[in-house]
């Protein structure tokens, strides 16, 4: 991939934010945000529905106005709408508009052309996403997943130097996910900053440096995935086969907090793994025991409040 440096490396960082707020009617959305984006970060934005997140990217992106406190964009106030910023943002959103009557090649370059971006990145661009073969279908005639795919070259044909996805790989099926992850390391590699908004902790485990976690127009925990699945309190889950172990049994081992049987598995949940795998390797053996330690979606629920219930998950 050819990916011209960002141009713009003035020093500081890509988005200062501090005590951002919003409210809509009675609904306090975003309740004193504060936080920063460095050039060339990752930056991952995660939360339940309703939490904030879109409300927080559309006032980074400039799309709307924070009621109070103060927000930098590559050094520049975004509002009132900053026509010398638009260039150096790439905006994808759920809703992104598409020349519906046009290929997905024009569709590109039209998008291009209003940013006066070299042509040239048009194909670029397209095999970059995987559509190089799609180029002259009309966009009307694309799958979910290629549209989803058009909205993100849409947003990275000018090569800009802060690029916002939002849920970019909601419809991808599980290779193109895998795809566009490379994509958007590639990007980073280039020195471009992401704000990358999703659902899938996974993704954000994955990809990204830094997550803030939003609930209820408030960031509960900014850090590190690495770091937060350090810090947590989550259990590490040891999986015993259901016939070699009962519930009621394996409840009787010190150190297992909690006891749940899953999909043919007896699930011991402890905060004291070494133990109790030795007991467990003593009373039953090890064969087939399979070891869950926290992740970041582990993080997340118990932040966001939903781990109770939690019987259902693997
Ligand atoms: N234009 C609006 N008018 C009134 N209320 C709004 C408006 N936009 C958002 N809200 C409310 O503000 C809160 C935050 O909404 P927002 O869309 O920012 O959340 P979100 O985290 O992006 O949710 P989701 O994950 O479901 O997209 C929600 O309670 C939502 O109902």
């Amino acid at each position: 991939m050819t990916q011209k440096k960002p141009t713009g490396q003035a020093a500081g960082p890509a988005l200062v934010l501090e005590g951002v707020r919003k409210r809509y009617g009675d609904k306090q959305a975003l309740d004193g945000i504060t936080l920063t984006v460095e050039r060339g970060e990752f930056f991952g934005v995660l939360g339940p529905n309703g939490a904030g997140k879109t409300t927080l990217v559309e006032i980074m992106e400039g799309l709307r106005r924070a009621d109070s406190g103060s927000l930098s964009v590559l050094g520049a106030p975004p509002w009132p709408r900053n026509m010398a910023l638009l260039p150096r943002i790439g905006v994808q959103t759920q809703s992104s508009a598409f020349f519906t009557r046009l290929t997905a090649r024009e569709h590109l370059a039209t998008v291009a052309a209003l940013y006066g971006a070299d042509p040239a990145g048009v194909a670029r661009t397209l095999s970059l996403v995987g559509l190089a073969e799609q180029g002259g279908v009309r966009v009307d005639v694309l799958s979910g997943g290629q549209r989803q795919r058009l909205a993100i070259a849409s947003a990275l044909v000018h090569e800009p130097e802060l690029i916002f996805l939002d849920e970019p790989t909601a419809a991808l099926d599980p290779q193109a996910r895998r795809a566009l992850w490379q994509v958007l390391r590639a990007l980073k590699g280039a020195g471009r900053t992401i704000v990358y908004t999703t659902h899938h902790l996974d993704e954000a485990e994955a990809l990204c440096d830094r997550v803030a976690i939003v609930v209820a127009g408030s960031v509960v925990a900014l850090d590190s995935p690495g770091r937060l699945v350090g810090a947590a309190k989550a259990p590490t889950r040891l999986l015993v086969p259901a016939d070699r172990i009962t519930a009621e049994r394996a409840r009787g081992f010190e150190g297992v907090d909690r006891v749940v049987v899953e999909g043919g598995s007896v699930v011991l949940e402890t905060r004291a793994a070494g133990p109790v795998l030795a007991a467990l390797g003593a009373a039953v053996g090890l064969d087939g025991v399979r070891t869950r330690t926290a992740t970041l979606e582990d993080v997340y629920l118990e932040l966001t409040g939903e781990l109770t219930g939690s019987e259902g998950r693997a």
